[in-house]
């Protein structure tokens, strides 16, 4: 399989429905929880990828360009977009759909950045 296809093989997405205990005071998705989420995605995507246990070693700059309101759908979409030596970058990326509506958006979007380690917790080769 080419660099290419295992990329797009290891694309992963999961949907959440946004219940009110996952929301703030405005009432809308909490910062952390979107994190939190798109940390599990990111490895998830990581993992189905590489296959070999994954650690995470960074989170790039995460934008919050829209609220995600109560009562709503998200789908989070996780990509790999760099592989590295030991490590490698995936873009998650956050949507928003209305339950009883066609039509999405984009609300969040950030990168996470993972390592490839051994039984002792070692970095090793990403293998490609
Ligand atoms: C019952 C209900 C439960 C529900 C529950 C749900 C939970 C649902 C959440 C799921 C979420 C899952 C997520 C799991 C994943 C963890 O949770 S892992 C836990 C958090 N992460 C850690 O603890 C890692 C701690 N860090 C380390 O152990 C070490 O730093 C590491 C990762 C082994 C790396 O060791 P190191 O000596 O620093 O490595 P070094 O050789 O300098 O660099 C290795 C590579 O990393 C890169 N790198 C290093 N630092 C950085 C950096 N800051 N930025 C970018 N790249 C970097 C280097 O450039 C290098 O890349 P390559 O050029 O080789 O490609």
């Amino acid at each position: 399989m080419t660099l290419e296809e295992r990329i797009e093989n290891s694309k992963t997405s999961i949907f959440k429905a946004v219940f009110p205990n996952t929301t703030n005071h405005y009432d809308t998705l909490f910062g952390g929880t979107a994190m939190h989420l798109m940390d599990e995605v990111a490895f998830i995507t990581a993992t189905r990828f590489s296959r070999q246990i994954m650690v995470t070693v960074s989170s790039d700059r995460i934008d919050f360009k829209k609220p995600i309101p109560a009562g709503t759908i998200v789908e989070l979409i996780g990509k790999v977009k760099h592989v590295g030596n030991t490590s490698l970058k995936v873009n998650v990326e956050i949507y928003i759909e209305q339950m009883y509506a066609e039509g999405r958006e984009l609300a969040v979007h950030g990168d996470f950045t993972f390592v490839a380690i051994d039984e002792n917790k070692k970095p090793v080769q990403v293998i490609k």
